[in-house]
Parts: structure tokens; sequence; C-alpha cells
């Protein structure tokens, strides 16, 4: 499933941030978000992943095909690792958590309750979650926040294998994963400030 884009423009608490984004993500391939801080990379993906509106311009191939991951892991903190996963495959119709838990060295704390690991192993939980998704475009929002070496490594691997099955990902990442991907810089697509109207340019 390709991911279009088109003539996309999105807010964030009712302000314009980015405007005129064109861009296709196809399977099997990887999309690298670039930009400053604030300038939008968080809102695009949450309006790509359906959790807000865009403002105008369409979004096409994003129809229960999007697994997303932000800022936030979502775990349960009173499940263990694999009562957590076994929770999300069973939202998502999938039936193996082993990949999963193998993905992200999790077998060791398999039994542990999610809400007693450290924050490097939250965050492989929350990333192993994309995993029983069974979902074909990956979002992801600096998904190596609080990851060592060797985890920003297990996470490299599951996005290189992720395209090799077909999948894509869009991730918004400042660091380099050493992943084969193209980078979209949205620095150029920053929204434009507003006008002000007649009405508040009386005050001024
Ligand atoms: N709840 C909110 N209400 C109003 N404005 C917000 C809200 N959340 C974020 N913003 C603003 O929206 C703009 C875009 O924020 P966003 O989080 O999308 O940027 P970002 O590119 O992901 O930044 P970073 O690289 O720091 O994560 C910023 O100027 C931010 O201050």
């Amino acid at each position: 499933m390709t991911l279009t884009v088109t003539d996309l423009s999105i807010t964030r608490g009712g302000v314009p941030v980015l405007e005129g984004l064109d861009f296709e993500l196809e399977p099997g391939k990887a999309l690298i978000l670039r930009g400053p801080n604030g300038i939008g990379k968080t809102t695009l993906l949450r309006t790509l992943a359906g959790l807000q509106p865009p403002l105008a311009g369409t979004i096409a191939g994003a129809e229960d095909t999007v697994a997303y991951a932000g800022h936030s892991d979502g775990l349960k903190p009173t499940l263990s690792v694999v009562e957590n996963l076994r929770f999300w495959a069973s939202v998502f119709g999938a039936r193996d958590i082993q990949a999963a838990l193998d993905a992200y060295g999790l077998n060791d704390l398999a039994e542990r309750h999610a809400g007693n690991l450290s924050a490097g192993q939250k965050r492989r939980l929350g990333l192993s979650r994309l995993l029983v998704t069974g979902r074909p475009i990956w979002m992801l929002d600096e998904p190596t926040v609080s990851l060592d070496r060797n985890a920003v490594a297990m996470f490299a691997d599951a996005v290189r294998r992720h395209l090799g099955q077909g999948g894509s990902a869009l991730i918004a990442t400042h660091i380099d994963l050493g992943l084969d991907g193209e980078v979209l810089d949205v620095g150029p697509y920053k929204a434009k400030p507003q006008p002000i109207d007649d009405f508040d340019g009386g005050f001024l």
C-alpha cells in the first residue's frame, strides 16, 4: 500500500504549522522526517495516523494500514511484558508475540510488570508492539529516545526486516539510524503567519 500525501496543511492547537506537503511513501521504503524542534513533525505524524484531521489536502492509503508509535509508549503498567503484547495482539488480531519478544531482547523480561521496566526497556516494549499490529505502514516519532546503542541496532534491524517484507516507515528522528531511506526535510513547508483580519487589526 502506497501512502500518498497531496497538498497537505496541518494545524496544532488551531495554529497552522506546515502547509503544501506533497510526498509518497512506497512499500519497502523508509522516509526520514527532519526539521528543527517545533516545526511540526509530531503534528504531521499524528495527522497521518488519523489522530487529528488535516486543515487541507488529502491523505490516501492510510486507512487501517498505519501503526503509530508516538512519544508515549502507551504501556499498561500493571500488566507484564507478555500480557501487554498479548493484549495488543488481540486488538490487532495477531497470534504470535514471540517474534516481538525476540526482536527487542524481551524474553528475560517477559514476566516483569511494564511499570517496573527501565525507560529504555519500556521503549523497547513499546516498539515491539509494532510487530504484532501486522500494519504495513509504521509512523515513528523519535523512536530511539532512551535506547542504548544495542537497542538502537535492534530497532534498525526491525525496520530493515519490515521494509524487506514490503512494509514502509516514516520516522521522525534527529539521529542517523544507518537506514537506507530518503530524507524529507519539512522546514521549507513551514506555514506562513496568518494575515491579521480587519477586526483584530483594529486593536493594533
Ligand atoms: N497542544 C498544543 N497546543 C498548541 N500548540 C502546540 C501543542 N502541542 C504542540 N504545539 C506547538 O505546535 C508546533 C509543532 O509542534 P510539534 O510537536 O509537531 O513539533 P516537532 O517538529 O515534532 O518538534 P520536536 O522536534 O521538538 O519534537 C510547536 O510550535 C509546538 O509548540
